[in-house]
């Protein structure tokens, strides 16, 4: 039976409107928010990823799976807000979250509350994301079962109320699975695969690199830590994986997080495909993520 989205914040049924500030989405009426429900209710699926541009195009590649015949450039809703980028194609909304989990989760908190004023039934959001993968070849998708943090524990740690607070981080099996079974067909010439996520704060120290502009650690505890990292079924690292698991986990929400890497970090730290490469990896994602899609609008 599908259900609505009911978010864990009592605050949230005392105020009667909610402006949603970074997406420029004022819900005037939060008791009778049909304005919102006509506009977003029909929503399924919400894909996120770090870049507008990449958003974007995949509006247009999802216009494509849905069969929807539209040529027009597709419409960033969110664009007087100047700081992230939001589409709609049909059933699925699209979001832009930047680099790392602080720009991420302050997007995200506004599309949950979004899909629950908006009455969306049982919606599931996939972060299409790129990563750097830990003894995986470049290419390789990822799809995050266990998300660690950058101490390597399979948590989520914030601050809140100057207090630490640790929240679990994982992503639903049934979600990891329907994705799965999507991928790896003979024709797509890449793995998919299901592995742990190692998600930090920090592109360059926090993901053990030595390129950054301090570092205090040298090659030899570098590749220590990243084989420990692979020892714990970590195949992949990005920014957002930990707070994505926990904060839809708190909301009761399905997730997923669904990356290509684009470098294998035993060999080295700098990301030196081309950008004719880089774009072509960030398809592969785009086509699971298209055929899963496909399957559950039945087209
Ligand atoms: O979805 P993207 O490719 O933006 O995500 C990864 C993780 C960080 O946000 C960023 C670092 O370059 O790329
Ligand atoms: O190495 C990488 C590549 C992409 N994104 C990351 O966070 N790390």
């Amino acid at each position: 039976m599908s259900k609505g989205v009911e978010l864990k914040n009592p605050n949230l049924k005392n105020m009667s409107s909610d402006y949603l500030y970074h997406l420029t989405i004022n819900v005037a009426n939060t008791v009778d928010a049909s304005d919102i429900q006509q506009q977003f209710g029909d929503v399924k699926v919400v894909c996120m990823g770090g870049t507008s541009s990449r958003m974007r195009d995949l509006a247009l590649y999802l216009r494509n799976v849905l069969g929807n015949s539209d040529t027009s450039e597709p419409i960033d809703l969110a664009a007087g807000g100047h700081r992230y980028a939001l589409f709609k194609e049909g059933p699925v909304l699209l979001a832009s979250h930047g680099v790392g989990s602080s720009t991420a989760s302050v997007v995200l908190h506004e599309l949950l509350k979004l899909l629950k004023y908006a009455k969306c039934q049982d919606p599931v959001i996939i972060r299409i994301g790129t990563c750097g993968g830990v003894g995986v070849a470049p290419g390789t998708v990822v799809v995050t079962k266990n998300a660690f943090n950058g101490y390597l524990r399979n948590e989520h740690e914030i601050p809140i109320l100057g207090k630490r607070v640790v929240r679990p981080a994982y992503f639903p099996e049934q979600v990891i699975q329907d994705i799965l079974k999507h991928g790896n067909r003979s024709e797509d010439g890449f793995d998919t695969i299901i592995a742990n996520t190692m998600s930090t704060d920090c592109f360059y120290e926090g993901q053990g690199r030595i390129d950054g502009a301090v570092c205090e650690y040298d090659d030899a505890a570098k590749l220590e830590f990243l084989k420990e990292c692979h020892k714990l079924g970590i195949r992949n690292i990005e920014m957002e994986a930990t707070m994505l698991s926990s904060l839809t986990l708190q909301a009761g929400v399905k997730a997923a997080d669904i990356c290509v890497t684009i470098v294998n970090r035993l060999n080295g730290d700098q990301v030196e495909i081309t950008p004719e490469t880089k774009k072509a990896f960030e398809q592969r994602p785009f086509l699971i993520v298209g055929r899963y899609i496909q399957g559950l609008f039945g087209k």
